[in-house]
């Protein structure tokens, strides 16, 4: 059996349970484990730990065993440009075909090992997505537009994948952890790190470099997120130590790990061309909230009532989430359609990875993160410098978005399914407001010079930042329809 004790270095956080429930007096049943077993097959995949943080604890399988050849060689051939440069079934429009004509119904019933079931969620969803958004994709190509996807999945897609996704506990679609980012990459060398250069793709749409560069660059930025789930804890166990200087210090460390997070997130624009991402953008569209799926979807032999779900989104990455629940930002989010987006986003996320965002949201409420934070001016400026980091992640990816899809598409619906121009504004303008009312909280007076220098500049920044992001997002609404509609 697994200790309960204080997460350490190389610890894990259970699969949590039924049993979790947010509210302090049921904190502890999310004790924290400081034993992997690495050997229990039967352990989901995403597990939060100080080691491996949002990553999965394992190495994702690269190749699925021979039993499902089939599948495997369709995810193969099917990207727009092979290996080798020479057009895959994507290219040709023949993927769906293909489906048809070689794809058996693989018997799942048995299978337990969950480092075969992620793997075959992944290549599920790959092959799901594809199927569905092909017909999309052809058109865009010629026209620029959607057009409608295919409204029937296919028996042989959608009855394992349901199956798979009930033993992993996740939505039967493609979601960002657990398919098209965090359980898509592979070491080139065993020995090397999680750095970029030693990084490769598993599966891929595309097959370009930018699309490579796309998703291995949410790797490499998660490659840091051990340091924040000490970190974050560490605050948390330091307030309830009533430590100050351990608050102070575990604070700063948090502070820093955003800052190697935003400063790898900053090579995305080498990475990955602005011009290429609406190429493989069509694949990792959601099924809800899109003109391309008016009806839904019917997942044949599971069900004849049609379903909807996000697509692939950053969004249901858990870095920022945590930073929000941690610094309570979460809790200050305005109370409108859009908000309610960014909580129905979290839903889209391995389990533990939720379990442990809803416990780290649940105690900084309870233990009152912020207010202990602003009894002390040097606190609050580290607190405060928190903040900017959310703030600056916010404001690159503000950019991204410009840059990446507003220049280049007037589709006016993101692949999660929120709102192009308004829904990542709405965060980005909460926490401006926040770091101005962090601000003019803080006694000056009391500051150490540094401090005094760094609350000062976050301050001009964000108000700066927050006079033109309206005068933005006014003008922006203008150009794009709908973007008041959520559902
Ligand atoms: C070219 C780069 C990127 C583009 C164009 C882009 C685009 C978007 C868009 C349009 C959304 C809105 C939600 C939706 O999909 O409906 C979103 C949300 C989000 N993405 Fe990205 N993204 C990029 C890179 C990243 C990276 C590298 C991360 C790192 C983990 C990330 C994390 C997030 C997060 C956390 C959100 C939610 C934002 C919030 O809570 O305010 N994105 N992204």
């Amino acid at each position: 059996m697994f200790a309960l004790r204080n997460l350490k270095n190389g610890a894990v956080i259970r699969p949590l349970s039924k049993h979790f429930k947010t509210g302090s007096s049921l904190m502890r049943e999310i004790s924290l484990l400081t034993e992997v077993d690495d050997n229990n097959s039967t352990h989901q995949m995403f597990t939060v730990g100080g080691k491996n943080g949002f990553l999965p604890r394992q190495e994702p399988l690269p190749e699925l065993p021979e039993k499902y050849s089939a599948l495997e060689s369709l995810l193969q051939r099917m990207p727009m440009q092979l290996a080798d440069g020479s057009p895959g079934l994507l290219a040709s429009g023949q993927f769906g075909d293909a489906v048809r004509d070689e794809l058996p119904i693989y018997d799942v019933d048995s299978l337990t090992d969950q480092r075969l079931l992620s793997a075959l969620f992944r290549d599920y969803t790959f092959a799901a997505s594809a199927y569905l958004l092909e017909p999309c994709d052809i058109l865009y190509r010629s026209q620029s537009d959607y057009g409608l996807g295919r409204k029937v999945l296919p028996k042989n897609i959608a009855v394992p994948l349901v199956k798979v996704s009930n033993k992993i506990n996740s939505k039967p679609f493609m979601e960002y952890a657990l398919s098209y980012a965090l359980y898509n990459y592979k070491k080139i060398s065993d020995a090397g790190g999680l750095i970029y250069d030693n990084l490769a793709l598993i599966r891929a749409f595309a097959g370009s470099e930018s699309e490579k560069g796309f998703v291995l660059n949410h790797v490499t930025m998660v490659s840091h997120s051990p340091g924040l789930v000490r970190f974050a804890v560490g605050s948390l166990n330091a307030i309830e130590a009533n430590d100050r200087e351990k608050f102070n210090s575990q604070m700063s460390g948090l502070f820093e790990t955003y800052e190697s997070i935003n400063k790898e997130m900053e090579m995305m624009w080498s990475r990955s061309v602005p011009e290429d991402y609406v190429k493989f953008r069509t694949f990792i569209m959601g099924t809800k909230n899109q003109t391309m799926f008016p009806d839904g979807v019917i997942y044949e032999g599971v069900s004849d009532n049609p379903v909807t779900y996000r697509g692939e989104s950053g969004a249901n990455d858990s870095m920022v989430p945590l930073g929000d629940n941690l610094l309570q930002i979460s809790e200050l989010m305005p109370e409108n359609p859009l908000t309610a987006v960014l909580r129905d986003f979290r839903s889209y996320r391995p389990t533990n990875h939720r379990e442990f965002l809803d416990y780290v949201q649940a105690k900084a409420q309870q233990l009152r993160l912020k207010e202990y934070a602003m009894k002390d001016a040097n606190s609050a400026a580290i607190y405060l410098s928190n903040i900017d980091q959310i703030r600056a992640f916010r404001h690159r990816h503000w950019n991204f978005t410009k840059e990446y899809i507003i220049k280049h598409t007037s589709h006016p619906v993101a692949t999660g399914g929120s709102p192009i121009v308004t829904w990542l504004p709405n965060q980005l303008n909460a926490v401006l407001d926040l770091i101005n009312e962090v601000s003019n909280n803080i006694d000056r007076q009391k500051l150490s010079e540094s401090n005094s220098v760094r609350v000062e500049e976050i301050t001009k920044r964000a108000q700066a930042q927050k006079r033109f992001l309206d005068r933005e997002v006014a003008s922006l609404k203008t150009k794009f329809k709908n973007q008041d509609r959520t559902e």
